[in-house]
């Protein structure tokens, strides 16, 4: 579904090139909810920017479904973004003039979509998110957890092949949290959604089935979620505790 061969990204600063992503390997398969944690700088949002071709790699292959996205003009990449990917960013990006409801339906404006579609479509996701009572509330009426699962929401209209989040739970509290990533789950259970989370929450990645570690721009550990959700936590914990020399990340 996801596949990423060998990636290479340097940043160049003045005249010094920092590389960043030093030969990143790893496949996503369909209906997968996959994390990247890793410490700060390990080139974990370069990643993601990468995969959604936000920022240009110079060396390797980001596939989806088997088609190179690099080799894409502006307009298609454009339309594959609105088609084929959906965001969900730490800071939500809805639009503050519109409602709940208006935001969730934008990629669909967007493809000019008829408005029954739409609101079909629109209603069935915010009734799977519990968010269907706020629908007509506007972003500064509504909580941080409600936001964040419209945002997702939107990010699911037009049934993208990959959603791509970004540190989703990264401004909310423990309980928003764990809602936002009951919407990441009920998306996956029940509409078979691929999932690629960029987070620092041990906690939120440990809903996942799998948590790919970065360390200094590679890939450091897979780790497989085989048990329970407790298990894989303290499994994570373990290892961040490794990877941050001791000073670990003890989210719950
Ligand atoms: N536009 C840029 N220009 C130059 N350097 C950059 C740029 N963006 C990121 N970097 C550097 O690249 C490295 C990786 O950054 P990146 O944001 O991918 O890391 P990260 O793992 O997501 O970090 P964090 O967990 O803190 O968000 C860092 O050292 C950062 O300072």
């Amino acid at each position: 579904m996801l596949e990423v061969q060998n990636l290479h990204k340097s940043y160049v600063v003045g005249k010094d090139t920092y590389e960043v992503l030093k030969g990143v390997d790893f496949t996503i398969h369909k209906g997968e909810f996959v994390a990247v944690m890793g410490p700060s700088g390990s080139g974990k949002t370069t990643l993601l920017n990468c995969i959604s071709c936000f920022i240009p790699y110079e060396k390797g292959k980001v596939l989806l479904n088997g088609k190179k996205l690099a080799q894409l003009k502006e307009e298609k990449m454009a339309e594959i973004r609105n088609q084929e990917l959906g965001f969900v960013f730490q800071d939500f990006m809805l639009l503050d003039g519109l409602t709940v409801f208006e935001n969730v339906c934008i990629p669909q404006v967007i493809e000019d979509a008829p408005y029954e579609k739409m609101e079909k479509k629109a209603k069935k996701l915010l009734k799977m998110f519990g968010i269907w009572e706020i629908a007509d509330k506007y972003p500064a009426e509504i909580s941080g957890g409600q936001k964040q699962r419209t945002a997702v929401a939107r990010a699911l209209m037009n049934d993208p092949l990959l959603i791509l989040a970004d540190e989703p739970t990264g401004n909310l509290d423990s309980r928003s949290s764990e809602a936002v990533i009951e919407a990441f789950l009920a998306a996956q259970r029940n509409l078979d959604a691929t999932i690629f989370m960029v987070t620092h929450d041990s906690f939120s990645a440990s809903y996942c089935d799998r948590v790919i570690v970065m360390k200094d721009g590679k890939i450091y550990k897979e780790l497989i979620r085989t048990g329970d959700r407790r298990t894989f936590l303290d499994e994570l914990l373990t290892e961040l505790k490794i990877i941050n020399g001791g000073d670990g990340d003890e989210d719950e």
